[in-house]
């Protein structure tokens, strides 16, 4: 039997949230134990952020083809090679794998072990037979797609984020259950791809995003032919001779819809399974592991990481936490978790990036004052790229503080950057109007939502009497 490993830290799962812990805590010297069953990078790199960025970026490109005759550039239609799309994807894979490879964490200096990991009692881990016994332990173990249960379900061939993008034919009518971020960007890139596609909502798409922006992302999905069928619950799926078919109950009654591939994204669920979390003292329920403000389950040895943790599950979310995570257990300096100014962004085209308090979210909790637009129809650079549609909008607290921003458009998620700054160090709105925005750029337009504000000012009659007299002075 292997000798005991005795490290600083064991870190259980190497994707967003683990790497960043172990590569971060080993560059301080620290010994790191890092135990991952799976690829290396998990879910962003093998099933997620990466290939469906990837994905997305080709689809672009065939919109980018059929756009150019507004640009008096006139190419024939384009002509898709699925496979060698999917190519494209694993390409883009592998070249993002060696930073997150066993051989450049062990260069760093972490021991990586390459084995399921769980407790066995509150101080130890067990990874195949390799017993473990750290100061501290970071689980950043994730998630998986929730797969609901749904009649006829489990009889029926269906893909998820972990088995679509290895798909080398393109599906002739793609039928998506889920209308969240999965769903659509997925929805989109295979449109895009010639695939016809369908996708049923039992509730809101885009729910958790502010209604008025998801309005200028669902409006194009339906222009570029994508079907949205909102507020269509699947009651049962049969795998048919021809394909699978979903029965969805909507206000009107049943209806039935015929697929050639069926895709389940209806939202993830926390990967608790034989972790030994009972063993080791741990809470968690459905959502996950049950977290305080600075991390720390109820073993106090422990703390837990990105989508296993039970909050917003996005990639920079675990990096963020992983950071924080590193205080206590290095320095001994107290953290408490911030949700209030995390950004996300959806990657449809148009991008829709969200900062902060949506309106909604604002006015439910009585911190709302104002909400300052600006469209994207009235920046030069926007009419320049022909890409008009979209808005930024900010959500405005006490003294002019912003403390929410949305964005929906060309590049919005490069622009949920700039106004994540301002929301994240609490700036007032006199900040945006006062940095100097280069011209013609897109993010002018969060300069000019922000001189919104003032515009009653110069309408107020003192205002114009002063600057009158003053003029009168010489
Ligand atoms: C299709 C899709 C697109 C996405 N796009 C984006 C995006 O554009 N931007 C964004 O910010 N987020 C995106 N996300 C979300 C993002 O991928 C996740 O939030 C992120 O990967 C979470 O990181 P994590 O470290 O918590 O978990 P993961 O990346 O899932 O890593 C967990 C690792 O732990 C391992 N593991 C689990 N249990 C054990 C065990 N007992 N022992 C050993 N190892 C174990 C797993 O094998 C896995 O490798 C997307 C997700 C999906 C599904
Ligand atoms: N760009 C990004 O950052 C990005 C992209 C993809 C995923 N993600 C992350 O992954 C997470 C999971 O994404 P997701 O889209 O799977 O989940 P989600 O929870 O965001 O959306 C799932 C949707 O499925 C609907 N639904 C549930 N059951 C249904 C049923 N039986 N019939 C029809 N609709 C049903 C829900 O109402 C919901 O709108 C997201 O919360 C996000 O954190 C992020």
């Amino acid at each position: 039997m292997a000798p005991i490993l005795k490290p600083d830290i064991c870190v259980i799962g190497a994707g967003s949230g683990g790497l960043t812990t172990a590569a971060a805590a080993a560059a301080f010297g620290v010994k790191v134990v890092l135990v991952e069953r799976g690829k290396m990078g998990g879910d962003c790199l093998n099933y997620g952020c990466v290939p469906s960025k990837a994905l997305i970026a080709a689809g672009k490109h065939v919109a980018a083809i059929r756009e150019a005759k507004r640009f008096g550039i006139s190419v024939g239609e384009p002509q898709v090679d699925f496979s060698a799309v999917k190519d494209h994807v694993r390409g883009v894979i592998d070249a993002i794998a060696p930073n997150d490879s066993v051989e450049r964490f062990e260069s760093l200096g972490v021991t990586v072990v390459k084995s399921h990991a769980e407790f066995v009692d509150e101080k130890t881990v067990s990874a195949a037979g390799q017993i473990v016994q750290a100061r501290r332990y970071v689980i950043a173990a994730g998630s998986s797609p929730f797969v609901p249960p749904i009649d006829g379900l489990k009889e029926t061939p269906f893909f998820t984020n972990e088995t679509i993008f290895d798909l080398r034919e393109r599906p002739d009518h793609l039928v998506v259950i889920g209308g969240g971020p999965i769903g659509l960007e997925l929805a989109q890139a295979h449109r895009r791809l010639g695939s016809k596609v369908t996708v049923v909502e039992a509730g809101t798409f885009l729910g958790r995003d502010d209604p008025e922006l998801a309005a200028v992302v669902l409006d194009r999905l339906r222009e570029e032919g994508v079907s949205l069928r909102k507020g269509a619950k699947v009651v049962a799926v049969r795998k048919g001779e021809a394909g699978p078919s979903i029965t969805i109950e909507t206000g009107g009654g049943r209806e039935e819809i015929a697929a050639s591939h069926l895709l389940v994204a209806v939202g993830r669920a926390p990967n608790v399974e034989g972790l030994g979390l009972k063993a080791a003292s741990i809470d968690y329920d459905a959502k996950g592991i049950k977290v305080r403000p600075d991390l720390r389950t109820t073993n106090r040895r422990v703390y837990a990481v990105g989508d296993i943790a039970g909050g917003p599950q996005f990639t920079h979310v675990a990096n963020y936490q992983a950071g924080l995570v590193l205080r206590p257990i290095l320095f001994r300096l107290p953290v408490k978790e911030r949700r209030d100014h995390l950004p996300h962004v959806t990657f449809t085209d148009p991008e829709l990036g969200q900062i902060g308090a949506t309106e909604a979210e604002a006015k439910a909790s009585g911190a709302l004052k104002d909400v300052l637009r600006w469209p994207y129809a009235e920046n030069d650079r926007a009419q320049a790229e022909r890409h008009t549609d979209g808005l930024v909008k900010l959500v405005l607290g006490k003294g002019g503080r912003i403390i929410g921003a949305g964005v929906v458009g060309l590049a919005a998620g490069e622009m949920t950057n700039m106004l994540s700054l301002a929301v994240g160090k609490n700036m007032a709105v006199s900040d945006l109007r006062d940095f100097i925005s280069p011209y013609p750029t897109l993010s002018e337009i969060g300069k000019r939502a922000a001189t919104v504000y003032y515009r009653p000012y110069t309408e107020k009659a003192f205002v114009r009497r002063a600057v009158r007299l003053l003029a009168r002075l010489g």
